[in-house]
Parts: C-alpha cells; structure tokens; sequence
C-alpha cells in the first residue's frame, strides 16, 4: 500500500540530511517494491521567511493528512532574535500532533566503540533507550511570561500525561532487557515526587520488570561511567532533552542519534536529534545518520516494515565498518567522506541483499 510522508527539510543542514534520508527510502522502496508519496512543505525559520510563521497551516494540514513525517531540524542565530523563533514551530507540531513519546536509541554498535572520544571499554555493549516526555513539562505549562524584571516559567505533570508515558515505557522494556529506569528531582520538585509514586504504580502491573530511580544529576553521572547499567529510560520533557544529548557521546557524535516520536493513534514524527548546526551548514559536512535511523524508525513504528527497517540499519553498520566516516566520526583513520558520498555509500549497501552479517550478529 502507498504510504504518505510529509517531508519538512527546515533549516542548516535539515535539507542536506533530510535529502540523504530520500535517497535512502528510494533505496528502500526500491529494493522491497514499496511506494512511498512523500510531500515537501515549510517549515521552522525558513517558514518565517516564506510566511511569517515557523508552522503554516497548510504545513500542519499535510503533517496530519500523512501517514508519518520526516523533519530535518530548524533555528539558527537568523531567527535568534526575532519575535518569534523556528523553535516554536517545532513545539507547536509536536503539540499538534499529541506526540507524546519522544524514543530515542541509544546503540554502541560492536566494533565502533572507538568512534566515542569515551574509553571503549566504558562504552562496549551500550544499548539502552530514552522514552522522554515531549508534550508537557516546562515546556509548555502556563503561567509563562516574563517582564523588564522577572521571568516566570512553569513545570507542571498530570498524573495522566505521566501514566501514559510510564506505560510506554514498561512496555518497551517487556520486549527488551526487562529494566526501567525512571529519572527525576524527587529530592527537590512536587511534579518529579507525582512523577515517582505514578512508576511505582505501574510498575506493579509489570512485575517481571526491573524499576529502578534515579536522579537526574546522578544519572548524568551514570549515563558516561556506567552505561551498560540501562535498559529503558524514562524522564520527563527537559531532563531527557539535555540527557539524550549527553548520551549521544557514547554512539561517537551528536549526528548519529535518531528519535521517533508517537502519538496514541496519529502519525509518527521522526528526527534526528540533533539541531539546524549552523556552524557546519552548507560545507557538506553534516553526518546523516542520525536523519537515515530515523527512516529505519519510521519504517518499524509507523508502516510496520521490519525487514526493511533492518536492512537501513544493517546497510549504516557496513558503512561505517567499512570505514567511512564524516567528519565528526573521523579521528584520524578511516576514509574521511562529505555528506553526500556518505549517503550514497549507505545507499548503495542498502540496494544490496547484503549476506554479510545479519542484524541478529550486530545487535549481539
Ligand atoms: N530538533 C531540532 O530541530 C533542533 C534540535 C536541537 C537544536 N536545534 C536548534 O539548532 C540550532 C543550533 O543549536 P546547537 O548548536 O545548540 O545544536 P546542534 O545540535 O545544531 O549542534 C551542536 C554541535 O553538534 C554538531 N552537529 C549537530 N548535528 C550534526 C551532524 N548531523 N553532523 C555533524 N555534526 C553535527 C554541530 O556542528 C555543533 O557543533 C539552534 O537554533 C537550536 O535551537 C534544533
Ligand atoms: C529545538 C528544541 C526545541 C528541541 C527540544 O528541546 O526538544 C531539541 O533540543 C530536541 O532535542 O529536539
Ligand atoms: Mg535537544
């Protein structure tokens, strides 16, 4: 059946990743016989510049009518200033869309444990997930205001937004390792205390699972000296924000992670986590492997198609263990390539019914 992709390219290297991650599923539909509509539209600053707006209706209308989206990234010190920012645009549509649950994986994959500037050996087998809350939290509570004097903002959980979140998380991790780490302020914050006594609540319908909290500053500690140790992570909207950033140090760069985020019912949102990094934007040095996984996340959460989810997968794990690197993977070995031959290398093992290795052999 012909799937329809809403494609928002956005900002710095969004369009350059967001045009790997294409040519990619073109591979994929190609291979597998698939047809996939895809449908451009503004989006973030270069919105504002078209419309005045960082999310036109026209855009949302698309995103909505789709069967999953595709987002580079947006913002940039253009928009820095201005009385209203392409980061706006993205909250709105992740509001808009009620995507809730924000899943980014964190995977060491064997044998590129040398890409972290960590010590191999701390890396080696980390494989652990993040299920961050993304539509509520100081993100988006009310009162948010500010003045010549003071600024106000809010973070506030209903005991609703957090089961839901929990939930999911539990039953990620019944299909992993059997471990939830719940992460949050408890010692300080009223909604990290509601947080807490909501886990231990769920936890009790999931009594083969493993519950474990943290609190945040320990658990940042614990993500770089100890990360084999996770399973499953939940947290709330910011702290898995700045955790997930943190993390990505153990996969060797920031433009390796991809995320999928999932509403109840609705379409999908996939982005790599990263921003619009305007200070690499345009000279072609943008890795694109975080954007590529997040094709391989759409193609499991929203189409269902695992096969080719783990052909994408298995197609960026020969490309790196061929040695292909850009820049912010390189380190001095290896073959130092642009974002475009990076693309094509992925491409071109994706068209291929590579016998190799199987996914089961990487993900040991
Ligand atoms: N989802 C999003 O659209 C998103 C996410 C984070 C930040 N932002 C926005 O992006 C802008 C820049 O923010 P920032 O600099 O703090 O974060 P950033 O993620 O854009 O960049 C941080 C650092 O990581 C590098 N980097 C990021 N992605 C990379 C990739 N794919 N390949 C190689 N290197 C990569 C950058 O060059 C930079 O040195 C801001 O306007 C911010 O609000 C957007
Ligand atoms: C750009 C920003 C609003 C966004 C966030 O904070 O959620 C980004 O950092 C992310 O991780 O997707
Ligand atoms: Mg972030």
């Amino acid at each position: 059946m012909k799937k329809r992709i809403a494609v928002l390219p956005g900002d710095g290297i969004g369009p350059e990743v967001i045009k790997g991650a294409l040519q990619v599923l073109d591979g994929v539909a190609t291979r597998f016989g698939h047809e996939f509509e895809t449908i451009e539209q503004v989006f973030g600053g270069a919105a504002i510049d078209q419309e005045g707006n960082p999310l036109p209706d026209s855009t949302l209308k698309t995103c909505n009518d789709s069967d999953a989206v595709l987002l580079g990234a947006v913002g940039g010190p253009k928009w820095d200033q201005g009385k209203v920012r392409p980061e706006q645009g993205l909250l709105a549509l992740r509001k808009a869309m009620n995507v809730f649950a924000n899943v980014r994986p964190v995977h060491v994959y064997p044998g590129l444990e040398h890409l972290s500037p960590l010590k191999s050996n701390k890396v080696k087998g980390a494989d652990f997930v993040f299920v961050r809350e993304l539509t509520g939290g100081i993100y988006f509570s009310e009162p948010k205001e500010r003045n010549e004097k003071r600024a106000v903002d809010t973070m506030s959980y209903t005991r609703e937004e957090i089961t839901r979140i929990v939930e999911k998380a539990y039953e990620l991790a019944s299909s992993r390792r059997r471990k939830v780490t719940s992460v949050d302020k408890a010692n300080v914050l009223e909604t990290s205390k509601l947080w807490r006594e909501v886990v231990e609540d769920v936890a009790k319908k999931y009594p083969n699972i493993e519950t474990e909290h943290l609190l945040v500053d320990y658990a940042a500690m614990r993500m770089i000296s100890n990360p084999t140790s996770f399973d499953v992570v939940v947290t709330e909207n910011m702290f898995g924000d700045i955790l997930s950033d943190e993390a990505s140090v153990l996969t060797g760069s920031l433009g390796m992670m991809p995320s999928a985020s999932l509403s109840e019912n609705g379409p999908g949102l996939y982005e790599p986590i990263h921003g619009s990094a305007p200070d690499i934007a345009g000279s072609g040095k943008a890795n694109p492997i975080g954007m590529i996984l997040s094709v391989a996340m759409m193609l499991r959460h929203s189409f269902q198609l695992e096969k080719e989810a783990e052909a994408v997968e298995l197609a960026v794990f020969e490309t790196l263990q061929a040695g292909y690197r850009t820049g912010d993977i390189y380190g001095g070995s290896g073959t130092l390539v642009s974002t475009k031959e990076m693309v094509n290398q992925i491409h071109f093992r994706m068209l291929e019914d590579s016998t190799s290795a199987t996914l089961l052999e990487v993900y040991v």
